[in-house]
């Protein structure tokens, strides 16, 4: 027999559903807490920095426990979440008899891509979560957000699958746990790994047609066998989500397929280069969203930032977009000061759905639909279809208003536990319970007046003690006189005391009267979620209305701060940007000066140069933010501007170390441009910023030749093409499709003034040293870079005077002559050239004229 000491049962029950959530925390309510045992103590003691303890043994070892208060869960969760771990949340779901342990249940499991809690969210992100099939040659990928109700499903190409999970964005990726995931090679965020069976096709049908009620997926755009990796990702999902919940909340959008020629296509280096959301060291501003951001609502921002990553291809809906813009320019203050006042109503309907809202919630939705409801904007606003549309929706939230202004008090309180929620008036056993609780003096008063009154006898009180409860009380002279239905309750020397049938009533409902109300409160406010539950649909519905009303009226209120100007589309290549200004550089200096871009089909590559600092990346990224804004319906900073189709934009910029990716500055580049070269095609918007400069000059000088002939040649796309490279600027006498334009410069001394003015034709001179001493080199240093820079000047002079002896004899290196002659001796002509000094170009012209005398001497 085994003398080891039996679990206790409650040990044995936390063990049970412990073994059921291997991979998670589980947090299991005791009382007041919620604690955690064995490793997961350990595992949250570390990561949350509470304290370790111990309670019991299990087989002669201590029992780690770690706890956290129930009321302060949130913020644990949070923490936990944010660092990738995910959490069962393990409540006590019977009653409490005294015998065994409470009956205890798995009621959530709070994972990083399926939160709702408020606490847990950031306000202007949305949290989603993806899933990934790879079935055969296809690669499926869904996403939903359990905020928005957004459920998207795609097939992708393996090579897009960083720049689809860069524009995504999500906090949590499901994969399937087989060899076949093994392809994806991802690294980081939180991954998430199931069973292979719950992403098959058949399964994910079922359970996508159970879900929406539709007969075929079909009516989704999804074709079974076609389409057989998106809807098994989406299925995934959608199992996910409930076993996560234990329920699948109501209010998920219906399944879409997402196609490539809906947006325009970004990488992920373009949308982290352009610094949309998220500047290049991380942070959340200066960005153009941070720039443009003054929507009223939480909701609005986010819609904003899901439109800066998705800019639309379609014409006609970009320029329902722009019309309602210009429908709203004469109304964003009413709007704006109506949804100053608007809640998250997004938020709170997902956090209806899934059953988790508070009675503040309740209140902030009441109030938020009934200003909606009572807006109303001139005809004139209503011009704009859209602008129509959206409004239309706000009537229709009226009636849950209504029911919510009939259910719930004007100020409820915070916790629905507290009591203090449900409205007077809206149940009446409720009020009667209330009634008790605040009148019961009153009623005492009353009853004794009453029983007096019928009795006639003068010395009846009604009383109350702790030990016997509510009581009448006789004189003993007069306790014969007691009514029939007066039972004896205690007799003293002097008095009798009774309670009768009525007064026990009283008793029972004062006395449980609180705890009987809180009760009530909870079932009727369980009644009236599920209520609004069948009514999700309009509330997100309106939700999304008040997003896009919100994001709309900022982008029309952005443009009262300088010109701007709502583009034209056509359907001819062009980009024509006339005085264009870099919507967040405008924002932070004293005095932008705009610039303007032309490019066409007969002006395919703009080659750029111009100093350091002079404005090159400036004047190339506001093209591409110009262009982006100009596909989400916004107004853009210029004051004309004509765009042909575009496909996708690319971005080539800045030099940055992948170390965690084992690539170094030079391979992210070539890596980078690489998928350039692949990829951009003559819809195309390329920006190269100094490409080749992470190697050696030569190497560098070629490659970016190159890589600007493969994109002039082969692409054909839209390429703003900057470079120190001065040989490159010959590229347009070969290419008619290239041109020169320059950034100028004024140079006064030894000093520089930039002008930020774009010039056509090449720039004449690099000023890196003027820069320098703008950066505050030393002023030895300056010297000593002068006398530096004349000397190599110098030497160049002399190696071109040199050259110019081979160049007399060699003829010109643009066009070089069928049959130079050259010195016989290689030495003579080696000893001529300086590689320490020579600048590249130099360089290239010694490698041609040595070329050439290779040629003629094998010849001979
Ligand atoms: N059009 C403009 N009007 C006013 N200021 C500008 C303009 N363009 C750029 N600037 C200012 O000049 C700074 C440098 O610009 P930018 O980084 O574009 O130069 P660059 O030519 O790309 O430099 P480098 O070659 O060193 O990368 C910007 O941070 C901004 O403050």
């Amino acid at each position: 027999m085994s003398n080891k000491p039996a679990l206790t049962p409650m040990m044995a029950q936390y063990l049970a559903i412990k073994a059921e959530h291997q991979d998670k925390l589980v947090f299991y309510r005791m009382g007041d807490f919620y604690e955690l045992f064995l490793d997961d103590a350990v595992q949250a003691a570390r990561l949350l920095d509470i304290t370790l303890t111990t309670r019991g043994q299990i087989d002669g070892e201590p029992i780690k426990m770690a706890g956290v208060p129930h009321h302060a869960a949130e913020q644990y969760l949070a923490k936990l979440v944010k660092l990738g771990c995910s959490v069962a949340i393990c409540e006590q779901v019977g009653e409490v008899t005294g015998k065994g342990p409470v009956e205890r249940k798995v009621v959530r499991i709070v994972t990083p891509g399926t939160l709702t809690d408020h606490a847990l969210l950031e306000d202007k992100e949305t949290n989603r979560i993806a899933a990934l099939y790879p079935l055969k040659k296809q690669l499926g990928l869904a996403w939903l957000s359990l905020q928005s109700g957004e459920f998207k499903t795609k097939l992708i190409d393996i090579a897009a699958l960083p720049h689809e999970l860069a524009r995504l964005q999500a906090a949590e990726l499901l994969l399937p746990d087989h060899p076949s995931a093994a392809v994806l090679s991802l690294s980081g965020g939180n991954i998430t790994r199931l069973n292979h069976w719950q992403f098959a096709a058949d399964a994910a049908t079922t359970l996508i047609q159970r879900y929406f009620g539709s007969q075929d997926l079909r009516a989704f755009g999804l074709t079974p066998g076609e389409h057989d990796a998106a809807i098994g990702a989406a299925g995934a999902l959608l199992n996910y989500v409930q076993q996560t919940q234990t329920q699948l909340p109501q209010h998920l959008d219906s399944l879409t397929l997402e196609t490539e020629q809906q947006y325009i296509g970004m990488d992920a280096a373009t949308r982290r280069n352009l610094e949309l959301t998220q500047t290049l060291g991380g942070q959340k501003s200066p960005t153009l969203f941070s720039v443009l951001d003054h929507c009223q609502t939480h909701m609005g921002s986010r819609l904003l930032a899901l439109w800066l990553h998705h800019p639309l291809r379609q014409k006609a809906q970009i320029q329902a977009r722009q019309q309602a813009v210009s429908a709203l320019t004469e109304h964003t203050t009413a709007v704006q000061n109506l949804l100053a006042e608007v809640a998250d109503i997004e938020r709170i309907a997902a956090r209806i759905a899934v059953g988790s809202a508070r009675p503040r919630d309740l209140s902030a939705l009441r109030d938020s639909l009934a200003l909606l409801a009572a807006f109303r904007l001139p005809e004139t606003a209503r011009q704009s279809s859209l602008v129509a549309t959206l409004l239309d929706c706000f009537p229709q939230g009226q009636a849950v208003a209504a029911l919510l202004q009939a259910a719930i008090l004007p100020e409820p309180a915070v916790w629905l536990r507290d009591g203090g929620v449900i409205n007077h008036g809206h149940h009446a056993p409720l009020d009667e319970l209330r009634h008790i609780q605040n009148h019961g003096d009153e009623f005492l008063l009353a009853l004794e007046a009453r029983e007096r009154e019928r009795t006639g006898l003068s010395t009846l009180k009604v009383e109350f003690n702790r030990v016997h409860g509510f009581y009448i009380e006789l004189s003993k002279a007069q306790s014969e006189h007691a009514p029939a239905d007066y039972q004896r309750r205690q007799t003293l020397k002097n008095v009798e005391r009774y309670i009768t049938p009525e007064l026990k009533t009283f008793e029972d409902k004062v006395l449980g009267a609180q705890e009987q109300a809180l009760a009530l409160e909870k079932k009727l406010y369980d009644a009236l979620l599920a209520q609004l539950q069948a009514q999700l649909p309009l509330l997100q519905q309106c939700a999304k209305a008040a997003a896009s009303l919100d994001v709309l009226t900022c982008l029309a209120a952005n443009t009262r701060h300088g010109s701007h100007c709502l583009p034209q589309f056509v359907d001819y290549p062009c980009i024509d940007i006339d005085q264009g200004r870099h919507p967040v550089v405008a924002a932070q200096v004293r005095q932008f000066t705009p610039n303007s871009t032309r490019l066409d089909d007969k002006r395919r590559l703009m080659l750029l140069t111009g100093p350091n600092m002079g404005g090159k990346s400036t004047y190339m990224r506001q093209a591409a933010l110009i262009v982006l804004l100009a596909h989400i319906g916004a107004p853009v900073p210029a004051v004309a501007c004509t765009l042909g189709p575009i496909d996708q934009i690319f971005t080539r910029i800045g030099a940055s170390d992948d170390l965690a990716g084992n690539r170094s500055t030079f391979m992210v580049e070539m890596s980078e441009t690489a998928y350039i070269l692949h990829h951009a095609g003559p819809q195309s918007l390329v920006l190269m910023d100094e490409v080749g400069r992470g190697t050696a000059t030569f190497d560098g000088l070629a490659l970016a030749q190159a890589i600007a002939e493969h994109l002039l040649q082969k692409n054909k796309s839209f390429t703003l093409f900057a470079t120190h490279y001065f040989e490159l600027t010959r590229l347009p006498e070969q290419h008619p499709a290239a041109i020169n334009m320059h950034l100028s410069a004024l140079e006064q001394g030894q000093d520089i003034v930039f002008l930020h003015h774009i010039e056509p034709g090449p720039a004449s001179k690099s000023y890196g040293i003027a820069v320098a001493k703008l950066a505050g080199l030393p002023a030895r240093a300056l010297n000593s870079a002068h006398k530096h820079l004349l000397v190599l000047e110098q030497q160049a002079d002399a190696n071109r005077r040199q050259l110019d002896i081979f160049q007399a004899a060699a003829g010109d290196q643009a066009a070089p002559d069928a049959n130079p002659t050259f010195p016989p001796d290689l030495a003579d002509l080696l000893n001529q050239i300086n590689p320490d000094e020579s600048t590249p170009r130099q360089a290239m012209e010694q490698l041609y004229i040595l070329q050439q005398w290779w040629a003629q001497h094998q010849r001979k």
